[in-house]
């Protein structure tokens, strides 16, 4: 028995060697680098780095970094060298999308690519899809978002519930409405599938989530990790998720293509983007299921959770800020009172300016500490200051410095100001470089009219339904994970208005 433990500890002392070896090599080579680097924090442990400082509270430790170094720095965490750009070198990262690559940097954190086993450029359609079919033809879906969000409201809210963590429950409102315009009205009646688009992503995000600790290795370990699981595991979630996509899906895109077959110029398509992706992938009339069932997923897994996670801060901020309530609420009475049909036009909501200006101020207060990541994809890149980073060096930006920055926010930029924005031509779909809840330049996303448009729409109806409050009585705070923010789980309880 003593023999085999000391076997056991000399395999895992030799281990830990190489690890160390590997990692003083991998930070050696770093040093040698000829580019004119931006300023390396100085940190106390080897292959540790800034890891600690970073994960106990990255707001703070940002914070002293930039007081000390100013627009760009790099720090050490989880073996990488990671470069960080304030408010005046982010714009650049944007703009030179062939420099610096969101996806590419997103893929070491979340490989979709790889699970679906798909190659880099095979989902290239769906911002476009996106942006034409969805963003772009708005009004034809916005009378049945607002028939699904009633639906999904009535039936998890009905005369008053208390919501207790809000987060899942908002997620089958938002995905609800959602599956009504991805896949239809008929199937968005499905229980299962629309569990499916409401939880998918989390519950995956969930299951892969780990700390990079292997990253002290080698940088693309944990990549290579998070791979093995989720093609390994006999509890992965997608699997079941993927599972009732295909069932429910499959004979509907069957009969679609073969009436298409059948019935030429005759075919009247169904207003969905599932028809619009049938449409691109199909060749005469035969198509992969599965290629056009992918689609559909990564179009899920951009949509559900980011929306229900902004709705929820929404809801939130409603409750922290009760001095905005009563001008917010009377804004809704008026359209509601002006409106003589049962469903609102998108013009409608365009003129519930007050609602919009409170979304965007609530998107602003609640961005990661850094984010929207972006990796090198050219040899190296010299930044207008004059500083470089080598190819595959990983660029984040300080999103909540610039989101609280003074000079680009305005007066008591650390206050929430519900109206913040109204009456200065700044909508919450618009993208600007003080504002990145939704990114920057050719890759903003293009999901965004669509997302505000159905966040207003159920903020409304919330607030002329129930009056909402939150459990505990205090004020509610979201939770950090290291840089990285989330809603809190405080219950919200929400009473029947009368
Ligand atoms: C509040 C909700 C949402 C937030 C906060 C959000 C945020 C973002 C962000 C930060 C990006 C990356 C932008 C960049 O690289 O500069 C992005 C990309 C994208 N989003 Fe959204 N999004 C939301 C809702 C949606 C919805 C509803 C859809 C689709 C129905 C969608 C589809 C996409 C797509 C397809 C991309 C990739 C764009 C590209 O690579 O060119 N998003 N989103």
């Amino acid at each position: 028995m003593s023999l085999i433990l000391n076997d056991l500890t000399y395999s895992q002392l030799a281990l830990g060697s190489l690890i160390l070896l590997l990692s003083f090599i991998l930070l050696r080579s770093k040093k040698h680098s000829k580019l004119n680097e931006p300023p390396l924090v100085p940190y106390k442990y080897p292959i540790i780095g800034h890891t600690i400082d970073f994960n106990k509270d990255s707001k703070n430790f940002i914070k002293k970094c930039q007081a000390e170094y100013g627009e760009i720095f790099s720090l050490y965490v989880y073996g990488r060298v990671i470069t960080y750009v304030g408010k005046e070198l982010t714009p650049e990262v944007f703009r030179n999308n062939k420099d610096f690559n969101f996806n590419e940097a997103t893929q070491e954190t979340f490989p979709l690519g790889e699970f679906l086993h798909r190659t880099r450029d095979f989902f290239n359609m769906v911002p476009k899809i996106v942006q034409v079919n969805l963003s772009g033809e708005l009004k034809l879906y916005t009378e049945r978002v607002q028939k699904q969000l009633n639906a999904s409201i009535d039936e998890i809210i009905g005369n008053g519930k208390v919501l207790d963590p809000p987060l899942p429950s908002i997620q089958f409102i938002i995905a609800k409405p959602i599956a009504a315009t991805l896949v239809g009205e008929d199937l968005s009646d499905d229980r299962e599938l629309v569990n499916t688009f409401a939880y998918v992503t989390s519950e995956l995000g969930q299951f892969l989530s780990a700390p990079p600790t292997l990253g002290f290795v080698h940088p693309s370990l944990h990549r290579k990790f998070i791979v093995m699981k989720f093609n390994n595991s006999l509890n992965n979630p997608y699997e079941v998720h993927r599972g009732v996509i295909k069932k429910r899906l499959s004979p509907v895109i069957e009969k679609r293509l073969s009436e298409m077959k059948r019935l030429g110029d005759k075919y009247i398509p169904p207003i969905d983007i599932l028809q619009r992706y049938i449409e691109m992938l199909h060749k005469d009339y035969t198509a992969n299921i599965d290629d056009i069932m992918d689609h559909l997923i990564v179009t899920i897994f951009a949509s559900v959770h980011t929306t229900s996670v902004f709705l929820t801060y929404c809801l939130h901020e409603l409750v922290n800020n009760p001095q905005f309530h009563k001008e917010i609420l009377e804004e809704q009475e008026q359209i509601y009172s002006n409106n003589k049909n049962p469903y609102y036009s998108t013009d409608q909501i365009a003129k519930m300016v007050k609602l919009d200006s409170f979304i965007k101020e609530t998107m602003r207060i609640h961005s990661h500490i850094v984010s929207l990541q972006h990796k090198t994809l050219s040899s190296y890149y010299t930044f207008s200051n004059g500083y470089q980073v080598p190819k595959g060096r990983f660029v984040y930006i300080r999103t909540n410095e610039i989101h609280f920055d003074e000079e680009l926010q305005g007066k008591n930029s650390n206050e929430f100001d519900a109206f913040r924005y109204l009456n200065k031509n700044s909508p919450a779909t618009r993208v600007e470089r003080n504002h990145l809840i939704f990114g920057l330049g050719k890759h903003a996303c293009p999901g965004r009219v669509f997302a505000i448009n159905e966040i207003k729409i159920a903020l409304h109806y919330f607030l002329l339904n129930y009056n909402i409050r939150a459990k505990s009585g205090k004020k509610i705070e979201a939770r950090f994970f290291g840089a990285f923010e989330s809603p809190s789980n405080e219950g919200l309880i929400f009473e029947k208005r009368t």
